[in-house]
């Protein structure tokens, strides 16, 4: 009976249907991840209904969900269930320790309560005027460059010199930059090597569940240090400059926070940045509560990695598409500069202007920074659906049994883009349709997203813990500079490449992240062309 009921739920998933196998070896699985995948991405997403059949290695099936309810059973319901797979965790532990990305179940529960409260609103708007003295401090830098006489400046740059900047100091107390010269710091040049070399040592991630974790954490090292691989070798040296100078910060806040209230304030982030307020609530904490040294250490990568790429390629995009409509630009400068751009706002007159969150939440939902997340459950289960499938033999799929271990990617961009959700022109960029209301069919569906109805952040309790302090990174940032500059295009191609985070380069062939856009200083009365 049982052998009848395996193979009937191997049945179910073979139904399913999707894009064919091109490689016996890799299945679609060098269609779906490379660089320039977006048409083989766009077909599944559109094409094959809301649960699609694909092939990884070996030929073993993936299963490719973007239907409400199956995805709110994974990412709430069976979260417990769909967790985070292997090679995932243990690649992340390597990387940066014990912190959020790299811990499941109960460890992960414990450090998530702890964590939250400095993600809060309340805690946002203590942060705000460090945002907006980072974000002047930007602003000069960019306007002298224009001064100067250099119009083409690449953005990217600068969105990201600033995402590490704001996450250095209102996260961890630490000021990686000054934005005058140019950034020499090394913890920011080994984090932006991270993102490429992690592509090149993606194979030997999926090898990681094999290795014995047993064995002590140093011989591991020891180890992964004989091993002959170049990309390794480039890899260690990565973690070792992020480590090393996270155990350093870590260390200096520990002797202030001994040393009592005033070696705090004389600290960068005054004791307010997140780690700080982390480190204190943990020393209050129950004894069941408390992390580990090792866990507190393990954040501050974990953090720096998380909200540095993502959100500076999401302002990068926000720009890209405004430099192309003029109008929309325009529209959305005048809002801001109408509301009083030139005095700080306050966080809730930040998030009262609705063009401007139309656009950042437009922005997320059709150009999220990763399209899937890969999740697999830990014992045989069965996705409901909101809507019946037909398999490949014609017969009516009403729920999909789920074995074990087999690999389940959340579309969240496909979700992000449903056409029986959001509409026919759900691939289109439209800004109002968050000012005009959403469609019933978004406001109805059971979309598990933390955030709008969108996947963009996913949802549940490996949700992204930082979209606030994100959201008001983005609503900052385009406040301050479309009030004191002009952006369009150079003429040039910006390509949007597939990767970890999706990030632009200037061809298809060129591997460095960059985006250079044509910025003008703006002034009150000249309008843009
Ligand atoms: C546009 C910006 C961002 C996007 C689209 C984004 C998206 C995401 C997504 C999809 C996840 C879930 C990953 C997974 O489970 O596989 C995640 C997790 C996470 N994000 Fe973000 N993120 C953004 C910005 C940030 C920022 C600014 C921070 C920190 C200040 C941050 C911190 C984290 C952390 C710590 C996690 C792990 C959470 C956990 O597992 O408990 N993210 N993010």
């Amino acid at each position: 009976a049982w052998q009848r009921s395996q193979r009937r739920k191997n049945h179910v998933l073979e139904n399913l249907p999707g894009p064919p196998s091109r490689s016996f070896l890799k299945g679609s699985l060098g269609e779906m991840f490379h660089r320039h995948a977006w048409p083989f991405q766009t077909d599944v997403a559109l094409n094959y209904g809301p649960v699609v059949k694909l092939r990884g290695f070996l030929n073993r099936p993936i299963v490719f969900v973007s239907d409400p309810t199956a995805l709110h059973t994974m990412i709430i319901k069976e979260e417990h269930i769909f967790e985070e797979s292997q090679s995932f965790i243990l690649g992340n532990k390597l990387i940066f320790g014990p912190g959020l990305l790299a811990t499941l179940g109960d460890q992960h529960r414990k450090q998530r309560k702890i964590l939250n409260p400095v993600f809060s609103v309340a805690h946002m708007r203590n942060m705000l005027p460090l945002f907006y003295d980072v974000i002047y401090r930007l602003r000069d830098a960019i306007s002298l460059q224009v001064k100067s006489g250099q119009s083409e400046i690449d953005i990217l740059a600068w969105t990201g010199r600033v995402a590490l900047e704001l996450i250095g100091q209102s996260g961890l107390g630490y000021s990686f930059d000054d934005f005058v010269s140019d950034m020499k710091d090394d913890y920011g040049a080994a984090l932006k090597a991270l993102f490429p070399r992690l592509m090149d040592v993606d194979i030997l991630q999926r090898l990681l569940p094999y290795m014995p974790l047993t064995v002590p954490a140093g011989v591991r090292r020891l180890a992964i240090s004989l091993m002959p691989n170049a990309a390794v070798q480039k890899l260690r040296s990565i973690v070792d400059v992020m480590s090393a100078r996270s155990v350093r910060i870590f260390m200096s806040k520990r002797k202030a926070l001994a040393d009592g209230d005033e070696a705090v304030l004389e600290q960068i982030g005054k004791g307010k940045d997140i780690m700080s307020v982390l480190m204190k609530a943990n020393e209050l904490a129950s004894e069941n509560d408390r992390l580990s040294e090792e866990e507190l250490i393990g954040q501050m990568s974990t953090l720096v990695f998380a909200a540095v790429d993502t959100t500076s390629n999401t302002v990068a995009r926000i720009l890209h598409i405004l430099s192309e409509r003029p109008h929309v630009q325009d529209k959305l400068r005048q809002e801001i500069l109408a509301a009083g751009a030139h005095n700080k706002f306050s966080y809730d007159e930040l998030n009262k202007l609705p063009f401007l969150n139309a656009v950042c939440r437009e922005t997320l939902r059709l150009y999220p920074i990763g399209t899937t997340v890969m999740r697999v459950p830990n014992k045989d289960t069965v996705l409901p659906l909101s809507e019946p499938v037909v398999g490949v033999d014609g017969t009516i799929i009403k729920e999909i049994p789920i074995p074990k271990g087999t690999e389940v990617l959340v579309g969240a961009w496909a979700c992000n883009i449903k056409k029986s959700l959001w509409g026919e022109d759900s691939t289109e960029w439209k800004p109002e349709r968050w000012v005009n209301g959403l469609p019933t069919a978004v406001l109805e569906a059971p979309i598990p997203g933390v955030y709008s109805h969108l996947m963009t952040f996913l949802g549940g309790k490996r949700a992204c813990i930082g979209f606030k302090f994100s959201e008001m990174e983005m609503k900052v940032l385009l406040s301050v500079l479309l009030s004191a500059f002009t952006f369009e295009p150079t003429g040039r191609p910006i390509i949007w490449n597939l990767a970890g985070v999706v990030y632009p380069t200037t061809s298809r062939e060129s591997e460095t992240p960059e985006m250079f856009l044509k910025v003008g200083l703006y002034s009150e009365g000249a309008k843009t062309e």
